[in-house]
């Protein structure tokens, strides 16, 4: 096959992702080009929320697939619009790195050991809201900024820790700053947190067949189930959402479990349940699951009165 253009942003996460895409596929005998595209979440140092939400990262990525000036494109599946696209395909999802949270503190620090008053930096109300029910006496401070920005804000004294994605860090070499990785049962991560997608154009068959090797199918049915939970509980509620599927023994076969929360910013309102279904309906599972939290709750909860976003998560 010809070369294949894979389009990435400039960031050091996005350019990790797709190199360590670009080796495996080379692994398997392509030949592949990176090209970069910037897009306006990139040049603007807005919060995300004020110029359009977490779509600005993938619309740009995805005109020059559709446009035909990449032939393929690997996101963070968190970053992706639940909102289907019928010309594109997530034609692999590769094995997912840790899903978990983490924090970063200063002198080492866990959440347990920071003194009341502490302020602890995230621009993701599911972090924000899931820190707020801890109880922790802990001030919350908006941030963004790519990920060694972030972690800079605690090493110069600005913040006493920051809340972000353990994969994003083990991506950029940055593991050793981790003080703390936060159980899934306090905090739980993005759907799709940890995991990448590569897209490309429905219409491309050869495209399609080169990338499916690097599918993982554990990877994908818990993917699946996350953002089948989140894209229904979007449909019914503004409120942040948290969620963890997870592939477990059952009696007789394979099963999916999911864990998912779903809150208010201030904390006040926490919602946490959970389900474990078959294997093979990831989709059904979610959905079930976001049925369950809407009854008992997440219907009647309100976003916090932030400037409008479609889907305020990804302001991290
Ligand atoms: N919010 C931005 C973002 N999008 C993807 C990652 C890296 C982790 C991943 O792939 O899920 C991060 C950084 C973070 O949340 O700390």
């Amino acid at each position: 096959m010809t070369t294949l253009r894979l389009g990435t942003r400039r960031s050091g996460l996005a350019t990790t992702q797709s190199r360590w895409v670009a080796d495996r596929l080379t692994e398997l005998g392509h030949t592949v080009e990176l090209v970069e595209i910037t897009t306006d979440g990139d040049v603007s140092g807005e919060l995300l929320t004020a110029i359009g939400g977490t779509g600005v990262f993938a619309s740009a990525i995805r005109h020059a697939l559709r446009e035909g000036r990449i032939d393929l494109a690997v996101h963070s599946l968190k970053d992706l619009p639940t909102a289907p696209e019928p010309d594109l395909v997530v034609a692999a999802v590769p094995v997912r790195e840790d899903s978990r949270d983490v924090l970063v503190a200063r002198d080492g620090l866990t959440l347990g050991e920071l003194p009341s008053g502490s302020v602890v930096g995230t621009g993701s109300p599911r972090r924000t809201a899931q820190l707020a029910a801890l109880g922790l006496g802990i001030e919350i401070r908006p941030i963004r900024g790519n990920v060694d920005t972030r972690i800079g804000l605690v090493t110069s004294g600005a913040l006493d820790a920051v809340v972000l994605a353990r994969a994003g860090l083990t991506r950029l070499g940055r593991l050793d700053d981790v003080t703390e990785v936060l159980d899934p049962i306090q905090v739980l991560p993005a759907p799709g947190q940890g995991a990448l997608a590569i897209e490309c154009r429905a219409d491309r068959a050869d495209v399609i067949a080169a990338v499916t090797a690097l599918d993982d199918a554990d990877s994908r049915a818990c993917v699946v189930a996350e953002r089948s939970l989140l894209a229904r509980l979007e449909a019914g509620c503004t409120a942040p959402v948290g969620a963890l599927a997870e592939v477990v023994e059952g009696d007789e076969a394979l099963e999916l479990s999911l864990r998912a929360f779903a809150g208010s910013e201030d904390g006040r309102v926490e919602l946490r349940r959970s389900l474990v279904g078959p294997y093979s309906e990831p989709e059904a599972l979610g959905a079930r699951l976001a049925e369950i939290l809407l009854e008992d709750g997440a219907a009647d909860l309100e976003a916090a009165p932030t400037p409008a976003s479609d889907h305020p998560e990804h302001v991290s």
